[in-house]
């Protein structure tokens, strides 16, 4: 702090601010689960080592995890190895994408795999939730956020309802699940890894829609994500995000948007949609303990090329 931003503070409140910040976020060797030495990968086959460079291992949580995107990143985490998964959702979601969660429990019968109901918006639900998730895992040690909605309307007439409607559940809800996780991260000792849905919308002014709670919404996640991974990084827990472009998913489907998708694709150097899988490899680096072990406050955008232009 250089000596005129400090002038107003007295020498008490300089004191308890270092005595309360500095062991907050200050790292020795080996206090923090990601500053102990990285075992090696025992010296097998070559196809076990590449393998075992981006295993997923643990128990996570997926909320938004019954909607297009978090479901099929649940299955790509499932496929690189984690024990136990518990998929979050609206309790209308949950019914409604029920077939689907159960075809995926059954690819993994080993593998245990809850429902829990969740509304992002509620801070009574968040806490029950996370409870029993660590209840009935005995521990969290993954997080990803997919929780979210959309939002278009013009900025001139939506109403404070519709604009903190979107706030709440795609910045609020995102920040109040990652806390509920971090505490249980941090008392186990063990650390563990958060992974935010942004999107390109944090970064760029979509056109032809006007979104602007959403874009802010998705730019306060990007955010987000950096300030955690720098304040969570002594208690072990990284923090990154995703950030998506237009994905071919239900959001983005409907003859009413036929016109909108082809002036998308003209502003995509790829000239098209993302399909859903094409996430699942960033998620899958960003949870991995091994790939991804030093990488923390980082954002991947997945979006063919549009952010170029
Ligand atoms: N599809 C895209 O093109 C795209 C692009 C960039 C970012 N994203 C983001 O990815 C995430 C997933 O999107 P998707 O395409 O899978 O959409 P989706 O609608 O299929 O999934 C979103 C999920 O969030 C759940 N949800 C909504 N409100 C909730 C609440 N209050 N509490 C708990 N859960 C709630 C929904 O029930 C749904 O299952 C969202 O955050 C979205 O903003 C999507
Ligand atoms: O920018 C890509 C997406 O976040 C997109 O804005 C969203 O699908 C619009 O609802």
């Amino acid at each position: 702090m250089s000596a005129d931003a400090s002038a107003g503070a007295t020498e008490d409140q300089r004191a308890s601010l270092t005595s309360r910040v500095l062991p907050m976020m200050t790292l020795s060797e080996g206090s923090s689960p990601l500053t102990r030495p990285l075992a090696p990968i025992p010296s097998t086959s070559a196809r076990e080592r590449a393998e075992a460079r981006f295993q997923v291992q643990g128990k996570a949580i997926v909320t938004g995890g019954a909607g297009a995107l978090g479901l099929i990143s649940a299955q790509a985490l499932l496929e690189h190895g984690l024990s136990s998964l518990c998929i979050m959702d609206l309790p209308r979601t949950l019914e409604t994408s029920s077939e689907e969660i159960q075809s995926l429990a059954s690819k993994f019968p080993s593998v245990n795999i809850t429902k829990v109901p969740l509304d992002v918006t509620s801070i009574e639900s968040i806490k029950a939730a996370f409870e029993q998730a660590n209840k009935t895992m005995e521990g969290i040690d993954i997080l990803c956020c997919f929780a979210g909605i959309p939002g278009c309307q013009p900025s001139l007439t939506v109403t404070p309802d519709q604009f903190s409607k979107v706030i709440d559940v795609n910045l609020n809800g995102s920040f109040f699940c990652a806390q509920a996780a971090a505490k249980c991260m941090e008392s186990s000792g063990k650390g563990g890894c958060i992974l935010f849905t942004a999107s390109m919308s944090a970064h760029y002014t979509n056109f032809p829609q006007p979104q602007a709670a959403y874009n802010a919404s998705k730019a306060g996640v990007a955010h987000l994500t950096r300030n955690l991974a720098a304040e969570w990084a002594v208690h072990g827990i990284r923090v990154n995000s995703i950030s998506p472009g237009y994905m071919d998913t239900i959001l983005n489907a409907g003859d009413s948007l036929a016109d909108v998708r082809k002036i998308w694709d003209s502003r995509c150097p790829m000239g098209r949609m993302g399909d859903p899988e094409e996430i699942t490899g960033a998620v899958v680096l960003l949870c991995s303990q091994r790939a991804g072990r030093y990488i923390t406050g980082t954002d991947i955008v997945i979006d063919g090329g549009t952010l170029t232009l």
